[in-house]
């Protein structure tokens, strides 16, 4: 860290999501600066490092981390890059928010769990990026505090405008339904036992269409999670609690709502970047405190790894019309 405490980050990965984290941690995030950033396609790595002093454009992670001024990591590369990058920040012993999923199957996952362990402390942070959001850690504190008695059901919806190029049935799991299953975890405090997945319209969905995804947690509460990736008109994360005495939901906001001529009606976000734009921002901030009071918080390695388990049963129950067990390795003592 330079001599005023900023914490110098190595942004890996700067296409939609990790160059929104440049920005941010240039612009609104206070305590830190981007000392490096990296794409394999370096013409994208320039574009993001112009304009902001002192950080250079690298297209090799291993080389931005050994630069000079880096403290810490931010990884925001595509799923698959994540355990190259999170050995090399190990090897380092450089702090990490490694953007969701942790990787994106769970024996990598393991892998990257183990890594940590035999480093004896944390130091990951997920970008599960909800537990930041306003509305979310308002609805925890609720079922935290008993409001609605005994938690039994949550209701989720999840839907995107459209899908990127190369989206597969796959992904309504691994990359969209991951955000459910992680705040299903972190919402119940319970892991997640089983997973089965419907199709309406037949067993050949294809990767437009919505699909219902079945949680079971391991005291018996019951999640449904709507995946609609390519709705058309919005972008929608809503989730309702169901308790022993009462109900609460979210995500139904619409902002201005308007009264006019017979009409009523009001605007939906278009995507996360703008539906989660506060979420993002504290989790980074977080992020950065944490590491420079040498603490790591939020969620952790271990969530990513619960998750890329779930989600790897959710795959094979879209794959086979059935119920799947999830089949979570021991926690090591590092997470309890
Ligand atoms: N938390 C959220 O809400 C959220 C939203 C979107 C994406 N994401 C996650 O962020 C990550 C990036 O997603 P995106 O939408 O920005 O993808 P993207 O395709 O827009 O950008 C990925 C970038 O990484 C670069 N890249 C590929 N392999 C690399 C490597 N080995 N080293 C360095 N750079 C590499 C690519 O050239 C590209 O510029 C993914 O893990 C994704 O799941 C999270
Ligand atoms: O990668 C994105 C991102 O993680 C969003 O938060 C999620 O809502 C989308 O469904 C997913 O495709």
């Amino acid at each position: 860290m330079t001599q005023q405490g900023t914490l110098g980050v190595a942004v890996i990965g700067t296409g939609r999501m990790g160059a929104d984290h440049v920005r941010r941690l240039d612009r609104a995030v206070s305590g830190a600066r981007v000392a490096a950033v990296v794409d394999v396609d370096g013409e994208r790595a320039e574009r993001a490092a112009a304009g902001i002093g002192g950080c250079a454009a690298h297209t090799d992670a291993a080389a931005a981390m050994d630069a000079p001024g880096v403290d810490a990591v931010l990884i925001a590369s595509p799923g698959p890059a994540h355990e190259a990058a999170l050995l090399e920040a190990f090897a380092r012993d450089l702090p990490v928010l490694c953007e969701k999923p942790l990787t994106p199957d769970a024996a990598s996952a393991l892998r990257v769990l183990e890594a940590e362990t035999r480093l004896g402390h944390r130091r990951v942070q997920v970008g599960f990026m909800r537990r930041y959001d306003a509305e979310h850690l308002e609805l925890k504190a609720l079922l935290d505090a008993g409001g609605l008695g005994r938690a039994l059901m949550l209701h989720c919806r999840h839907r995107n405008v459209s899908t990127p190029p190369g989206y597969t049935e796959q992904m309504m799991i691994n990359d969209s339904v991951v955000h459910e299953i992680d705040s299903t975890r972190w919402l119940l405090g319970q892991e997640i036992t089983a997973v089965t997945v419907l199709k309406p319209g037949g067993a050949a969905a294809p990767e437009h269409l919505p699909q219902l995804v079945l949680l079971e947690t391991a005291a018996g509460v019951v999640v449904d999670v709507e995946i609609f990736p390519a709705c058309g008109f919005g972008y929608q994360v809503q989730c309702e609690a169901v308790g022993e005495r009462g109900t609460a939901r979210i995500g139904d906001a619409h902002g201005l709502s308007v009264h006019t001529a017979g009409r009523w009606g009001g605007r939906i976000a278009q995507d996360f970047l703008a539906r989660f734009a506060d979420a993002y921002d504290r989790q980074v901030q977080c992020w950065v405190d944490a590491t420079r009071r040498g603490a790591v918080e939020g969620p952790s390695a271990w969530d990513g790894y619960a998750a890329a388990a779930v989600c790897e049963a959710g795959v094979r129950a879209q794959a086979t019309g059935g119920r799947v067990a999830v089949d979570l390795a021991a926690r090591p003592a590092l997470y309890d």
